[in-house]
C-alpha cells in the first residue's frame, strides 16, 4: 500500500517557522545543515531580490484588503522578509497593514482567516491563561511587549470581538517597522470576552465567543488575571492596551497603572501625538498654550485623554489648574456636556460646564450643539474624536475661523469612513487658515496655489518611539514626563512655519523619528526615576536596540 505521506511529505519545520524561515534565501550549506536538501528550487535569492518579488506580488493584488491579506500571509511565512518589505515602503504600506485598511481586515477576519497569530484568551476559560502563555516556550526575560485588546471599540468601528486580534497584530507590526522592536520578543493577544454585535454572533464563520460581552465582576476578574499572568510570565514586558471601550480603558489604567507596566495607547499615545501636533500648530498661530481654548467633539477615551494632556500642558505653561480645566469644552451625543446632565461619565465631569454659564446659549431639542458651542466659545483648537463622519461642517469651520485667526482643527477619528471632515474641505472653508492634522493618512491638499501637507496625528507616529524608549530604559512605568518628552521630541522634528508645512514629521522618516523620540523618552525615564537601566550613551543604546530586517549569520540554525 502506498503511504500518502511518501508522496506529500510534511514541510520541514524551519520553512514554516516565520521567525527562522528564509525560503529560497537559504544557501546550499544551510539547506544541507537544516535538512532541506531537495526541498527548495536550486536558485538562491538575496533578501533584496526576495523583497522585490514580494513587493511585486503585493502590488498585483486587486484591493487594499487583498494587499493586507497577502502581507499577513507573508508575515506568517517569513517575518524578516515581511519587515524588509514593510520598512522599505513604510509610507505606502502603513495604510495597508494598519490604519485605515486594518479596520476592514478586522471586519472580515473570520472570513479571511488563514492561520492564527497571537494568543487567544477566552473569558469562558480563564484558567487556560498560564497554559496559553506557556505554549510560547519563552522565558521570563524573552518578551518586551504584549499588545492586548478586548476589541470593544476598535478604531471608530466599534465591537469586533475576537476579530480584534488584528489590531494587536497591526500595532505590533508598526512597533517593529517604525521603531525596530524585535518581532521575536512581542506577543499579540485577544481577550475574547464575547461580542454585542449580533451580526457576529449569528455569523456561522465567526471565530470568537458567541455570547454578549461579559461585564462587571467577571470581566474585572478576567482582566486582573490577565495582568497577573502576563506580568508574572514576562516581568519585563510593557503591557499595551488597545481599543478597549470607554468604560474600561481609563478605569484599567487608573486602577492598575501603579502596579503593572501598562500603556493605554488610545488615551496616552493619542494624547501625546495630538499634543505634538498642537505644539507645532501653536508655534504658527502664536497663541500661547496657556491661552488655548479647546472644544473636543467626542468625549470618549481618546477625546478626554487628549483633553487631559492639553490641559496639563496649559498648566505647565502658567495657567492655574482651575482655569486650564475651564478652557476645555466637551461635546458628545448629548451636545455640550453640562454639569446638571445625568449620565455623564466620571472622567467627563471635570470638564462639564456650569449650567449658569450656558443658560442663554441656544438649544435644540434641549441640547447645545457643536456649532453653538463653537460660536460662543471661539475655540482655538477643535478636536474630532467622535466617529461622526462629516460632523465638522462648513458652518462649524467657518464659525471657528471667524473666532480665531489660525484655527487648529484636528479631525482624528479613524478610519476614513469616520473622519469628521476631510482636510481639503477644512482648508477651503477656512480660506487656507486652518492648521490641520488627521488620524488617517491623507494626500497633500492644493488650495489657492499653495500645497498643504497634512500631518498624521495618529498614535502610530509616536507610540513606537515611546515603546522603544520604555524598553531601552527598562522603565517600570510610562510616566507623564515620558509622554511629554515623546510629544516634544516629535514636535521638534518639524519646522511648521513655512506656508502649508506639515505639523508632524512624515511617515517615510518614522524609523529615524522613533530613534529620536526613544532617546528623549529614555532621558525622561531617568529624570523621573523609573528607569532600571542607565545606558552610558543613550542614543547609541537606542540605535543598537533597533532590530533590522536582515538575515543574520547563524540565525538560520
Ligand atoms: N488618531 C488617533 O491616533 C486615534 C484616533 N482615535 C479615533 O477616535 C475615535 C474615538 O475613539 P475612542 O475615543 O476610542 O472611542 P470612544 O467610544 O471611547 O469615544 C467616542 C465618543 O464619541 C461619542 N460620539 C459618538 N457619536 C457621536 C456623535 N454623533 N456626536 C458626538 N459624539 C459622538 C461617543 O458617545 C463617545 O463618547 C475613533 O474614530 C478612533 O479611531 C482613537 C485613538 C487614536
Ligand atoms: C489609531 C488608534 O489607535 C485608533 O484609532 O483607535
Ligand atoms: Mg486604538
Amino acid at each position: 500500500m502506498t503511504d500518502s505521506h511518501a508522496r506529500t511529505p510534511a514541510i520541514p519545520g524551519v520553512l514554516v517557522d516565520p521567525l527562522r524561515n528564509r525560503g529560497v534565501a537559504f544557501t546550499p550549506e544551510e539547506r544541507e545543515a537544516l535538512g532541506l536538501t531537495g526541498r527548495l528550487p536550486s536558485g538562491v535569492l538575496t533578501l533584496d531580490r526576495q523583497a522585490q518579488r514580494a513587493y511585486q506580488q503585493m502590488q498585483a493584488q486587486s484591493s487594499d484588503l487583498a494587499k493586507n491579506v497577502y502581507l499577513e500571509q507573508l508575515h506568517d511565512r517569513n517575518e524578516t522578509l515581511y519587515f524588509k518589505v514593510l520598512t522599505e515602503h513604510l509610507a505606502e504600506l502603513l495604510p495597508i497593514v494598519y490604519d485605515p485598511t486594518v479596520g476592514e481586515a478586522i471586519e472580515k477576519y473570520s472570513h479571511e482567516y488563514r492561520r492564527p497569530r497571537g494568543i487567544f484568551l477566552s473569558v469562558d476559560r480563564p484558567d487556560d491563561m498560564e497554559k496559553a502563555f506557556a505554549t510560547l516556550q519563552l522565558g521570563p526575560e524573552d518578551v518586551d511587549l504584549i499588545v492586548c485588546t478586548d476589541a470593544e471599540e476598535i478604531l471608530g468601528i466599534g465591537d469586533w470581538g475576537v476579530n480584534g486580534i488584528q489590531i494587536s497584530v497591526g500595532k505590533l507590526a508598526v512597533y517593529t517597522a517604525a521603531a525596530g522592536i524585535d518581532p521575536r520578543r512581542v506577543v499579540p493577544v485577544s481577550l475574547d470576552v464575547g461580542t454585542d454585535r449580533a451580526s457576529l454572533q449569528e455569523d456561522p464563520l465567526y471565530l470568537g465567543n458567541r455570547h454578549p460581552r461579559v461585564r462587571g465582576a467577571d470581566y474585572d476578574a478576567f482582566i486582573e488575571k490577565y495582568l497577573e499572568t502576563a506580568s508574572s510570565a514576562f516581568p519585563d514586558a510593557l503591557l499595551h492596551f488597545e481599543d478597549f471601550g470607554p468604560s474600561n480603558a481609563r478605569r484599567i489604567l487608573e486602577q492598575y497603572g501603579g502596579r503593572y507596566r501598562i500603556f493605554n495607547d488610545d488615551m496616552q499615545g493619542t494624547g501625546a501625538i495630538t499634543l505634538a501636533a498642537a505644539l507645532s500648530a501653536v508655534k504658527v498661530s502664536g497663541v500661547r498654550m496657556r491661552d488655548q481654548k479647546l472644544v473636543v467633539f467626542g468625549a470618549g477615551t481618546a477625546g478626554v485623554g487628549i483633553a487631559d494632556q492639553l490641559r496639563d500642558t496649559m498648566i505647565r505653561d502658567g495657567a492655574d489648574a482651575e482655569h486650564a480645566a475651564a478652557q476645555v469644552w466637551l461635546v458628545d451625543k448629548q451636545g455640550l456636556l453640562i454639569g446638571d446632565m445625568t449620565g455623564l461619565r466620571d472622567f467627563q465631569q471635570t470638564y462639564a460646564r456650569d449650567p449658569a454659564e450656558v443658560a442663554d446659549w441656544e438649544r435644540r431639542d434641549g441640547q447645545v450643539s457643536l456649532l453653538e458651542t463653537v460660536r460662543r466659545v471661539e475655540p482655538t483648537i477643535l478636536l474630532g474624536t467622535s466617529t461622526a463622519h462629516g460632523a465638522f461642517t462648513r458652518e462649524v469651520v467657518e464659525a471657528m475661523s471667524e473666532g480665531t485667526e489660525r484655527p487648529i482643527i484636528f479631525p482624528i477619528s479613524n478610519p476614513t469612513s469616520r473622519i469628521e471632515a476631510m482636510p481639503a474641505d477644512v482648508i477651503a472653508w477656512s480660506r487656507g487658515k486652518a492648521l490641520v492634522a488627521t488620524g488617517i493618512p491623507v494626500e497633500p491638499v492644493e488650495y489657492d496655489g499653495l500645497t498643504y501637507r497634512i500631518g498624521q496625528a495618529n498614535n502610530a507616529l509616536l507610540y513606537p518611539g515611546l515603546g522603544l524608549g520604555t524598553i531601552v530604559s527598562g522603565a517600570s512605568q510610562v510616566t507623564a514626563g515620558m509622554l511629554l518628552a515623546a510629544a516634544r521630541a516629535v514636535a521638534d522634528q518639524v519646522d511648521p512655519s513655512g506656508p502649508g508645512a506639515s505639523l508632524l514629521p512624515p511617515v517615510d522618516d518614522l524609523r529615524e523619528s522613533s530613534a529620536i523620540t526613544a532617546t528623549a523618552v529614555v532621558e525622561a525615564a531617568l529624570d523621573d526615576g523609573v528607569a532600571t537601566s542607565k545606558p552610558v550613551d543613550i542614543e547609541e543604546a537606542v540605535r543598537q536596540a533597533m532590530w533590522q530586517p536582515v538575515y543574520t549569520d547563524g540565525a538560520a540554525a
